[in-house]
């Protein structure tokens, strides 16, 4: 599992551990880490032209002490300080012993064009709001220049807490941050800014909390949580997952949603609606039924919604079943409020940005620049788990307190029609299967990210191929 951490959380974790290891041993451990990983993207050291952006606090500190060790290794470093006056004394003075040199702001354009590597240490988790104009000139500066951008700690300007940017903010090739992940580092709009994480281990790991903000899965965590059959297994007991989607006009949603439920581990897909006859013909396997979904049989949970139209009857059954339901697409604008958040059985939503900023009654634009405050409001809200897709998907438990599960395994050619009711096949099949809500919808996510890419391999890709991938990304995180 990786884990990410609020910055109060890391504030309190520091305090502990520096009250046993010797004054400055975090950050010198810190920059030694920072110099590590500039060195390996500079490959060589020696007679590079290194700039490092040293802010007033100890962010600016880890880039000054970094930027002594790679000059002691030879580099060419030029410091631009922001507030000389307030400048990391000790980190200077090292890098005055080391040989390097410092600038005033007026003179970082000349020397930022002309280098091999910047080092953003303007501001690190100490960060209040968005760049202040003095620092948003430089991230200007920083932009239009050909050097590789490293942001020690934060990319300058995104919000560790919550993965918001507002205003500038530095764009970095690479991050190195210390300790523990931020949420800021794997949610975007943020994440993008920070380009690849490294982190850097300065002992922090003992001294944090069980529970963190964030949760990423990895391979080993999703494999343990996969259905597998045993000997014991029947189709019932594997779990029937059904489905209640597609309409006259939109049949092929019910296609791609049984075709992402056949994958995802339920021992039979049960279909309910219009479109029985183009899913038997490309599933035979489907148990198809043109009455409701009460009339359907034994069913372990439910997905409704992808290509509904407007069949509100159907969402008001489904949500009355006392199994776990899945919610989405058009589920999501028939479902009456209330009867979500009176189930007593789980309830899954998968919005995307846009119909999650229809059911909180904003602009789109916001969901997308507010994703986990947004995810987590909405699961308050439906007391639902809610799955919020896109680029990075978040998913909230229901109520929205607690750790928000975060999935970047996709690639952004998921983004094409249909590859989302195969994820509201793929989840509720597992749902069915006896995952919870929070552990089908982030295992759901991780398996769809990753058939995406195996799907794409860097070519456009339709719904169904992503849906045929399941099978590949499914061993792949077993193996
Ligand atoms: N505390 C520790 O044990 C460790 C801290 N480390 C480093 O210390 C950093 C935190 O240092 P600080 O607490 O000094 O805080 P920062 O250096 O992150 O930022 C605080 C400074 O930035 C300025 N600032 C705040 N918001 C700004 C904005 N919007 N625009 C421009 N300037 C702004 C403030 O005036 C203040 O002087 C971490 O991110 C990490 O890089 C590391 O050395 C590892 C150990
Ligand atoms: N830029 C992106 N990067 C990665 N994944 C993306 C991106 N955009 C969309 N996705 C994923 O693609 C799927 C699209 O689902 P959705 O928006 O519901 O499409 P549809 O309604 O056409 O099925 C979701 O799983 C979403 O997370
Ligand atoms: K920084």
């Amino acid at each position: 599992m990786r884990t990410a951490y609020r910055v109060e959380t890391v504030r309190r974790a520091e305090r502990e551990l520096m009250a046993r290891v010797p004054e400055g041993a975090l950050m010198q451990r810190a920059a030694a880490g920072l110099a590590a990983a500039c060195a390996d993207l500079l490959g060589r050291v020696y007679g590079r032209r290194v700039v490092l952006l040293v802010g007033s606090g100890d962010n600016g500190g880890d880039a000054l002490y970094a930027g002594a060790r790679l000059a002691r290794r030879g580099a060419g470093v030029t410091a631009v300080l922001l507030a000389p006056e307030r400048t990391h004394a000790g980190g200077l003075a090292a890098l005055r012993r080391a040989g390097g040199h410092t600038v005033a702001p007026a003179g970082a354009e000349a020397v930022v064009r002309r280098a091999d590597l910047v080092l953003d240490g303007i501001v690190g988790i100490g960060g209040k709001g968005g760049l202040r104009p003095d620092a948003a000139s430089l991230a200007a500066i920083v932009a239009e220049a050909r050097a590789a951008v490293v942001a020690v700690d934060l990319p300058s300007g995104v919000d560790a807490d919550t993965g918001e940017v507002h205003g500038s903010a530095i764009r970095a090739d690479l991050t190195v941050t210390f300790g523990t992940h931020k949420p800021g580092l794997l949610v975007d709009p943020a994440r993008e800014y920070a380009g690849s994480v490294r982190l850097v281990d300065i002992g922090l790991g003992g001294e944090l909390p069980a529970e963190p903000e964030l949760a990423a899965l990895q391979h080993a965590d999703v494999a343990a949580l996969l259905p597998v059959p045993g000997g014991e297994s029947d189709k019932y007991r594997r779990g029937v997952v059904g489905i209640a989607a597609g309409s006259a006009r939109y049949p092929g949603a019910a296609v791609l949603a049984v075709a992402g439920a056949l994958r995802g581990g339920a021992g039979a897909v049960r279909y309910v609606g219009p479109a029985g006859d183009a899913v038997v013909a490309r599933f035979p396997e489907t148990l198809v039924s043109d009455q409701g979904p009460r009339q359907a049989g034994r069913v372990q949970a439910w997905v409704v919604g992808p290509g509904a139209g407007e069949d509100a009857q159907t969402v008001a059954e489904v949500l009355a079943a006392e199994v776990p339901v899945l919610i989405d697409a058009d589920g999501l604008r028939l479902a009456d409020a209330d009867a979500v958040r009176g189930r007593t059985a789980p309830t899954l939503m998968t919005p995307h940005a846009g119909e999650a900023a229809a059911l909180l009654g904003v602009a789109r634009e916001e969901v997308e620049g507010a994703r986990l405050r947004s995810a987590r409001e909405l699961a308050a809200r439906y007391r639902a788990t809610v799955l919020l897709k896109g680029s990075t998907t978040l998913v909230a438990d229901a109520g929205g307190a607690g750790v928000v599960r975060v999935n970047a395994t996709g690639t952004a050619w998921l983004a094409t029609a249909g590859s989302g009711d195969v994820l509201s096949g793929l989840a509720g099949s597992l749902l069915a299967a006896g995952l919870s809500a929070l552990d089908a919808g982030s295992v759901g996510a991780y398996l769809h990210g990753l058939a995406g890419r195996f799907a794409a391999d860097g070519a456009p890709v339709g719904a169904h191929d992503v849906a045929a991938a399941v099978a590949g990304a499914w061993r792949d995180v077993r193996r």
